[in-house]
């Protein structure tokens, strides 16, 4: 391998790895900073300018998506690799690691569906890109990056913030002062009105990182020319023009071969009048060339940037890694799906302790048929609703005025005195169903024969579980404590509007006119008595009602999520394990790689 091809191959992998852990320059961790430091050649151009032609005749394929209106609705990262003459030429995506593409319009369908796969069938764009890498002996090794057409207006079916939305998501491509600018404009088309030229203008004034590429130079009028801009006169960049011919809509129509157009190209630029002292500077292959130096040039300069974040991003991932535990196997892929299979194993284990099949699950049920109702019953209601305590609490409801009719804040304040008292063994519940799972987990764990030879993993597929437990049961608490204060906000009023009428009843047994009796009686110890006896059956009455719901709140919290996702935090953490691992090994790979040669 020469310098060059292992310089850009390095970029390629490092950008790989960056793409693995979900970044593309989006946050603002050490990985990010990682990418933004690789150097990338970004194409940017018009709709129609002759990107799509550009890119695949470069790598010398048919492989993009065509159509109208936008195509190119996310970021393309095209790796190309070349190999040796002769080899097959084939494809990979980063999102299909196993696959290897030799048919390439099986590649264009690819880039389509995995687009619609993030962005729905609707048009629109989304910043997350599709990695794509070809191996050919027919390409030079390079990273360009498809960007989608800088466009004027949105096509139906498009949000109308479409255009700026490309704009900025080119913007944000092309603002990096690492990025490489292949800036396609048609030669057909005044180059002043450039929407490429336009915003390279913006983002690279001196010219310094960008390369101007002029389309469609056969479709010019008769009898002119596009030197003024070939050799820099209309538009000064520091990097020369390259002019390019790709095929035709009707070459495209005709299928004619990207082998042989890059011939005709070639022919083209030999025998112009315009153009032929330009001819070896000139069409798609020169382009090619051109980029690869350039890039291979900054690649150079940047490698201490490069090597001193790689070690930063390393660090990190040591960090994440100490944090979560490292992974319990060394050849992390294929080890996973064993460790996946055996927490499947203790899971089915546990849910037939859970549905029957195997013992245990039904001391959920002597929690919710004995304990509960017992600890229901145990609650000293008889102390709080004591003559001496309803009136000592209805006489402080009262304050200095004595109530008239029914003492409705005293009555309030003995129920939901009473009803606080109702926590308790609502949590109690919690807890005894949460003691019953924990104890299952701990026998599922014993049972599961295929964990026998892992103490490790047995151990973390404990914690884990526990821990999930522990969410599961924060939650029933806080849902049970939900339901008696539900009890408490609102009370029963059928209830409350029987009670004036009893007292009435009570107080006046066939003598409605003596006000003085009825006072008298008000006061008595029997008027407290029948206050304390409506009060308790009130929360006789809830307690029923709560019987009832608190299995149901614990069931839905606890037994159903143990059942649902007791792993599922586990999955994603061993998920996010493997892939940290990978990059680590990867970034590892890389730095070793720098150390050892003499870039
Ligand atoms: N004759 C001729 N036609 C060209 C040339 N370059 C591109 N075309 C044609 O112009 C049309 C648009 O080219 P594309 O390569 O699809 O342009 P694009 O910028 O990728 O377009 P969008 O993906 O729609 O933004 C196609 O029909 C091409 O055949 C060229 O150099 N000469």
């Amino acid at each position: 391998m020469t310098t060059m091809e292992s310089l850009i191959g390095l970029v390629n992998r490092i950008q790989r790895a960056c793409t693995m852990l979900g970044d593309y320059g989006g946050g603002d961790n050490a990985f990010s900073s990682l990418w933004e430091a690789l150097p990338s050649v970004a194409v940017v151009g018009g709709q129609s300018s002759g990107k799509s032609s550009v890119l695949e005749s470069v790598v010398g394929r048919d492989f993009l998506p065509r159509g109208s209106g936008i195509v190119t609705r996310r970021p393309l990262v095209l790796q190309l690799h070349k190999t040796e003459d002769g080899s097959q030429e084939y494809a990979e995506f980063l999102h299909l690691p196993k696959r290897r593409f030799t048919d390439f319009s099986m590649v264009r369908k690819e880039i389509q569906d995995e687009t619609d796969r993030v962005t729905g069938k609707t048009k629109q764009i989304s910043p997350i890109p599709i990695h794509l890498s070809i191996y050919s002996p027919n390409v030079v090794n390079l990273t360009l990056i498809d960007l989608p057409g800088l466009t004027k207006v949105a096509v139906e079916g498009q949000p109308d913030t479409i255009v700026e939305d490309i704009e900025s998501m080119v913007r944000s491509y092309v603002e990096k002062p690492n990025s490489v600018i292949l800036a396609i404009s048609p030669a057909n088309q005044d180059i002043a009105t450039s929407d490429a030229m336009k915003l390279a203008r913006e983002v690279d004034p001196t010219g310094e990182r960008t390369f101007g590429v002029l389309t469609k130079l056969d479709l010019m009028d008769k009898g002119t020319n596009a030197l003024d801009v070939l050799e820099g006169r209309s538009y000064r960049l520091q990097h020369p023009w390259v002019g390019i011919v790709n095929r035709s809509q009707a070459d495209i129509n005709r299928n004619i071969d990207m082998i042989v157009a890059r011939r005709k190209e070639r022919e083209y630029f030999a025998t112009s009048p315009d153009y032929g002292h330009l001819a070896g500077k000139m069409g798609s292959e020169y382009l090619a060339k051109l980029l690869s130096k350039h890039l291979e040039s900054v690649i150079r300069s940047r490698i201490p940037s490069i090597t001193s974040l790689i070690n930063k991003s390393i660090e990190e991932l040591e960090s994440e890694m100490d944090h979560l535990g490292r992974p319990i196997a060394v050849d992390a892929g294929a080890q996973l799906y064993t460790i996946l299979e055996l927490c499947r194993a203790f899971d089915r284990i546990f849910k037939e302790h859970l549905d029957g099949g195997r013992p245990g699950g039904d001391r959920i049920y002597g929690v919710f048929d004995n304990q509960l109702p017992a600890a229901l019953r145990k609650l000293p209601f008889d102390r709080h609703l004591s003559l001496q305590n309803v009136k000592k609490v209805v006489s402080e409801a009262d304050g200095y005025q004595p109530h008239l009719i029914a003492p409705e804040q005293g009555y309030r304040r003995l129920i939901e005195g009473s009803l606080s008292y109702f926590r308790g063994p609502a949590e109690a519940s919690a807890d005894a169903v949460h003691f019953v799972l924990k104890e299952l987990v701990r026998k599922s764990i014993g049972e599961t024969q295929e964990l026998k030879r892992f103490p490790t993993l047995q151990a973390e597929i404990a914690a884990a579980a526990n821990e999930a437990l522990e969410r599961f049961r924060d939650e029933g608490r806080k849902t049970v404590i939900r339901l008696v204060d539900m009890e408490a906000s609102y009370l029963t009023v059928e209830f409350f509007r029987k009670l004036p009428q009893e007292v009435e009843k009570a107080g006046n047994p066939g003598n409605s006119g003596n006000t003085a009796s009825q006072a008298v009686d008000r006061y008595s110890d029997g008027h407290f008595r029948r206050i304390g006896s409506n009060v308790s059956s009130y929360v006789g009455m809830v307690s029923e009602t709560l019987r009832t719901t608190i299995p149901k709140a614990i069931v839905y919290c606890q037994v159903r999520e143990a059942k649902l996702s007791l792993l599922n935090h586990f999955y994603t953490q061993i998920g996010r394990k493997e892939v940290l691992s990978r990059s680590l090994s990867y970034l590892y790979a890389i730095g070793m790689s720098i150390r050892l040669s003499s870039y």
